[in-house]
C-alpha cells in the first residue's frame, strides 16, 4: 500500500470535508486520514501521487506532497494517530462549537461552500436575537407608547417581520371620517373571547343596553385560533399630536389617542386571513352583537324634533305565549327563516330585501303582542308609524329614510290612518290644503306610501320588515294588499280552545283541568278574543278560582249572544 502525505492549510471543519471530498474523486484511495494540527492529509492506496496533489490544489493552491511511500513503525504510530483523531473528530461533530468555528472560519470556505449545520445554527440564533431585540423594541413600545417615535417604531416592526417572516395587519379605529366596521368587529369579537386568563379587560354600559360590553384594553395582546392557525392580536393606542382646535372637525381627529389594532402572522397566511378569517370576524361580531342586542321601539317625537326617538323594548311577549294557532305560528316562523336567510337570493333576483306582514282581526285578537314577539325573537327594533301624525309625504320620506336596517317598520291601524282607499283620489287630496287659518299642509298618500315602502327605502340597508295592522282588511285598497306589499296575511282571531291552553300555561301554568272541557264547549260557541280572555286569567293566581271566573264570563256572553239572536 502507499501512502502519500500531503501539506496543506486546514482551517476549518469545511475545509477537511472539501479537502476529503476533493480526494475522494481519485481511483485507487482506500483511506483518506486528516490531521488539523500538523496540516497534513495522508491518503493511502493505490492511487496516483500527481492526481491527488492536483485535486488539493483545486482547493489550496499551496498544497504540496511532503512524502510518498510509508515505513511500518510510522504505519502503526499514524495508526494509533488516526484512531486518537478520529475520536477527536467524533467529540467535535457532535457537540458542535459555533463559537469556534465562527472565530476560524476562512473566507475562501465561506464563499464558496455551502452553509455547515454550525454555520446555520450561529445565523439563526443572530436573526432570532435580533428579531427579539425588535420584537421587544416594539412591545415595548405598545406598553410605552409615546417613548418611542413612529418611525422607529415602524421600522422595528418591518424588521421583526422580515426576520421572522411575519406580516402585520393594521386595523384602524377611523376609516377617514368613518368608523371602520372591521375595528368595531375586532373588538366586539375580542371581547367576547376574552378568557380568565386575560390579564385586563375593559367593561362599559352602553346607554340604552342592557348588557355589559367587555373589550380588550389596549396594548393588551391576545392570542386567537383559526383553523389550526395561530395569531397575535394587540391593541395599540397612541396619542393624538394634532392639537384639537387645528384639526378639522371630525370624530377621528378630535380624539387625543388614536387607537388600532394589529394582528401579527406568518406571513404564509396572508391570503387566509383577508379572504378567510377577517371575514369571519365580521359575521363573528355581527352575530355577537345581534345576540346582545336591546331591542328598541322607535317613535316619532313630535314635541322636539319631528323624528324617530328611541325607549328599551320591554315587552315580553315571545313566540311561546302568544296565543294563536300553533299551524299558524309555525308557518309564520318559517316564513321568518326563509325572509331572513334569503339576502343573496333577493339580490340575485333584484327585489329589495323587504317582506310585508299584515296583520289582522278584531281588537285584543293580540296583534300588538304578536309584532313584540317578532321583534324579540328576530332582535330587529320597532319603528311605530302613526301616519295620522305625519303632515305630508316628504316628511315620511325623511321618517322612512331615517329608520335603521334589520328593522320592523309597523303601521298600526292602517285603515284609519290616512285616505288609503282610492289612489285615484291621491292626486287631489296630496295638493296642498288651505285651512282655517290660513296654513297649507299636504297630506300622506297612499301612493306617496307605496312609492317609498316599494322604493328608496326598502332598497337602501339591509333585511326589513313592514307590518301594517287593521281591524278591517276588507277597507284596504288591493293594491295595499298584494304580494310584493303585504306578503303574508294573517288573520289573527277569536280565541280557540288551542289559544286558550297556551294562555292558561302562561298565566297559571297548568297543561290541563278539569274546567277545560267546559271552556272548550264555550269557546267554540261564543267570540271572546285572548286579551279577554288573558284578563280573567289574570285575576286570580288560583288555577281553580281562575278557571272558574273564565267559565261564569263565557256562560255570560254566552247567553248575551242566545238573547241577541
Ligand atoms: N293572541 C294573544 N296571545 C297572548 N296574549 C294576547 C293575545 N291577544 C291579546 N293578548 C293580551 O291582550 C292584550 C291586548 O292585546 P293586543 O294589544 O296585542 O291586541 P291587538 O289585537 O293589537 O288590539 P288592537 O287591535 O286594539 O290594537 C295584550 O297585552 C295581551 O296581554
Amino acid at each position: 500500500m502507499q501512502k502519500t502525505v500531503v501539506s496543506v492549510e486546514l482551517v476549518c471543519s469545511k475545509c477537511r470535508q472539501r479537502v476529503m471530498k476533493l480526494i475522494a474523486t481519485v481511483e485507487g484511495i482506500t483511506s483518506i486520514v486528516l490531521d488539523p494540527a500538523k496540516n497534513t492529509v495522508t491518503v493511502i492506496g493505490e492511487a496516483d501521487p500527481v492526481r491527488i496533489i492536483k485535486k488539493v490544489r483545486k482547493f489550496r493552491k499551496s498544497a504540496v506532497i511532503v512524502s510518498i511511500g510509508p515505513s511500518k513503525e510510522e504505519k502503526k504510530e499514524e495508526k494509533k494517530d488516526e484512531k486518537k483523531e478520529e475520536k477527536k473528530d467524533e467529540k467535535k461533530d457532535g457537540k458542535t462549537d459555533a463559537l469556534t468555528h465562527a472565530h476560524k472560519v476562512c473566507h475562501r470556505c465561506d464563499a464558496e461552500n455551502l452553509p455547515s449545520p454550525e454555520r446555520i445554527a450561529a445565523i439563526k440564533t443572530a436573526l432570532s436575537v435580533a428579531a427579539s431585540v425588535a420584537a421587544s423594541v416594539v412591545l415595548f413600545r405598545s406598553t410605552v407608547s409615546d417613548l418611542i417615535p413612529d418611525a422607529v417604531y415602524h421600522r422595528l416592526r418591518n424588521l421583526t417581520n422580515r426576520l421572522l417572516s411575519q406580516l402585520t395587519v393594521v386595523v384602524e379605529e377611523f376609516d377617514g371620517l368613518a368608523t371602520n366596521q372591521m375595528f368595531e368587529a375586532v373588538n366586539i369579537y375580542l371581547g367576547s373571547k376574552l378568557t380568565s386568563s386575560a390579564q385586563r379587560i375593559k367593561v362599559h354600559k352602553p346607554v340604552k343596553e342592557n348588557q355589559l360590553a367587555v373589550t380588550i384594553d389596549k396594548n393588551q395582546e391576545f392570542h386567537d385560533s383559526y383553523k389550526g392557525v395561530k395569531f397575535k392580536w394587540v391593541l395599540i393606542s397612541s396619542r393624538n399630536d394634532i392639537p384639537v382646535s387645528n384639526s378639522k372637525r371630525n370624530s377621528a381627529i378630535e380624539r387625543s389617542e388614536i387607537r388600532h389594532f394589529e394582528l401579527t402572522l406568518n406571513s404564509k397566511h396572508r391570503n387566509m386571513v383577508l379572504s378567510s378569517y377577517l371575514p369571519y370576524i365580521l359575521h363573528m361580531a355581527k352575530t355577537i352583537k345581534e345576540e346582545k342586542k336591546t331591542v328598541k321601539l322607535h317613535t316619532i317625537d313630535y314635541n322636539g324634533t319631528d323624528y324617530w326617538s328611541s325607549i328599551n323594548l320591554n315587552h315580553p311577549a315571545t313566540f311561546d305565549s302568544v296565543a294563536m294557532e300553533p299551524e299558524m305560528k309555525r308557518e309564520l316562523l318559517e316564513d321568518l327563516h326563509l325572509f331572513i336567510g334569503r339576502k343573496e337570493y333577493y339580490k340575485r333576483v333584484g327585489k329589495a330585501w323587504k317582506r310585508g306582514y299584515l296583520l289582522y282581526g278584531p281588537p285584543g285578537t293580540g296583534k300588538s303582542t304578536l309584532i313584540a314577539a317578532m321583534a324579540n325573537y328576530l332582535k330587529f327594533d320597532i319603528y311605530d308609524l302613526d301616519l295620522r301624525e305625519v303632515q305630508c309625504n316628504s316628511d315620511l320620506r325623511r321618517l322612512l329614510i331615517g329608520t335603521g336596517s334589520r328593522s320592523i317598520l309597523v303601521i298600526e291601524d292602517i285603515d284609519c290612518s290616512v285616505e288609503l282607499q282610492n289612489r285615484e283620489a291621491d292626486d287631489e287630496s296630496a295638493k296642498s290644503v288651505e285651512d282655517e287659518k290660513g296654513n297649507f299642509s299636504s297630506k300622506v298618500t297612499l301612493s306617496g306610501l307605496l312609492n317609498f315602502i316599494d322604493g328608496l327605502w326598502s332598497s337602501c340597508g339591509d333585511e326589513r320588515i313592514v307590518i301594517c295592522t287593521t281591524n278591517h282588511k276588507e277597507r284596504l285598497d288591493p293594491a295595499l294588499l298584494r304580494p310584493g306589499r303585504m306578503d303574508v296575511h294573517i288573520h289573527m282571531s277569536y280565541c280557540s280552545f288551542g289559544g286558550f291552553k297556551i294562555l292558561a300555561a302562561n298565566y297559571l301554568r297548568i297543561q290541563n283541568h278539569s274546567l277545560f272541557e267546559d271552556i272548550e264547549n264555550l269557546l267554540q260557541k261564543v267570540n271572546a278574543t285572548p286579551a279577554e280572555v288573558a284578563g280573567e286569567l289574570m285575576k286570580s293566581a288560583d288555577a281553580d278560582n281562575a278557571l272558574q271566573g273564565l267559565l261564569k264570563f263565557l256562560q255570560r256572553k254566552h247567553a248575551e249572544t242566545l238573547q241577541q239572536c
